[in-house]
């Protein structure tokens, strides 16, 4: 069982080209897309997809089409305040790829809102026992920046393990507050990794030995585990006993959207399942490079995956011992 949290959903609308956008001019569409979206929602689809059980918490009213669309794919949803109207965040996707994203606002939350949430959150959370809350999406206008590390440290007191995926000023947030609210899993982009440390975004990309030295001093202060999406060049996951590369299978791109998301959700459904580190980050690129390969925000089922061609290899950023003999992140 996976819960999510997506506390500012969206409706994904996806206008596919049929050449390439420019700037001012007048385009026809080849097709459009509507997809229920936000990050926890994509992960609760493909646990769906995968066969494993998911509750989706989210700001909507319950009797909300996005309710019932989530219903017919299979996700249980827990509908939280406020029930202004959904977002539409937009997304255009060129015939090699490319793939150019607009995102909204969404409604806005009061305090009353915010609290009636986390208590959905933490109910849904006591109830279903999951072995990973995940708490993703940037948060709606009115939510303060800390509100993922106020509900983070409030699920780990509840002996809850959580898994963040978020962005600008809640990442930053969430990082300066450490501690019990220090999720056990993030899982940065290499623009939020470098957000976070400090570091070059398109280094990061060129080279994961750097992204996963970058990774490693978030490790055991701000996070458990850091799962970093390289985009092409894969991913790195660094944890308490090593660092990983993973490069993608080739893949032909249709939508960069919820690639990372899928990524995310693979590395959890392989750690539900007791697989090995590598083995974990081998499926999160597998997840990931699936979801790039199809339309809009479509999330991948299993058929989609070819995990068997995802490269794997041990990076010993880590073989440097302090002198005490263990690396300097475990102390
Ligand atoms: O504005 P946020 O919350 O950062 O991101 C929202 C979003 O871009 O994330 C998903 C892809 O990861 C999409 O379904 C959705 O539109």
């Amino acid at each position: 069982m996976i819960l999510t949290v997506t506390p500012n959903p969206s409706i994904d609308r996806t206008v596919v080209l049929p050449g390439t956008l420019t700037r001012g001019a007048v385009h026809r569409a080849d097709s459009v897309l509507f997809q229920p979206g936000g990050k926890g929602v994509n992960i609760s689809r493909a646990c769906v997809a995968a066969g494993v059980p998911t509750v989706a918490v989210l700001p909507v009213a319950a009797g909300d089409a996005f309710v019932a669309e989530l219903a017919q794919l299979g996700v249980e949803v827990r509908p939280a305040p406020p029930t202004g109207p959904m977002r539409i965040n937009l997304t255009i996707t060129e015939p090699d790829g490319t793939t150019t994203k607009i995102n909204t606002a969404g409604a806005s939350v009061g305090r009353s809102d915010l609290a009636h949430l986390a208590e959905i959150v933490l109910d849904a959370a006591a109830s279903v026992r999951p072995r990973w809350v995940v708490l993703a999406g940037s948060l709606p206008p009115g939510a303060p920046a800390d509100w993922y590390a106020q509900i983070g440290a409030a699920l780990r007191s509840d002996g809850h393990r959580f898994a963040i995926d978020t962005s600008e000023e809640p990442l930053t947030a969430l990082l300066a507050a450490g501690g019990p609210a220090a999720p056990d899993l993030i899982k940065p982009n290499a623009e939020e990794l470098a957000s976070a440390t400090g570091g070059d975004p398109v280094l990061f990309e060129a080279d994961p030995e750097a992204a996963a030295t970058a990774a490693a001093r978030l490790v055991g202060t701000s996070a458990g585990i850091v799962l970093a999406t390289l985009g092409a060049a894969g991913a790195v996951l660094v944890d308490g006993e090593g660092a990983w590369h993973a490069t993608p299978p080739p893949t032909t791109v249709v939508s960069t959207v919820g690639a990372g998301d899928a990524s995310l959700c693979g590395y959890l459904l392989a750690d539900i399942r007791g697989a090995s580190a590598p083995e974990r980050l081998a499926t999160a690129v597998a997840y990931g490079a699936a979801a790039a390969g199809l339309p809009g925000t479509t999330p991948p089922t299993p058929t989609d995956l070819r995990t068997a061609e995802v490269r794997v290899r041990q990076l010993d950023i880590l073989s440097s011992p302090t002198p005490e003999g263990t690396p300097s992140w475990q102390n």
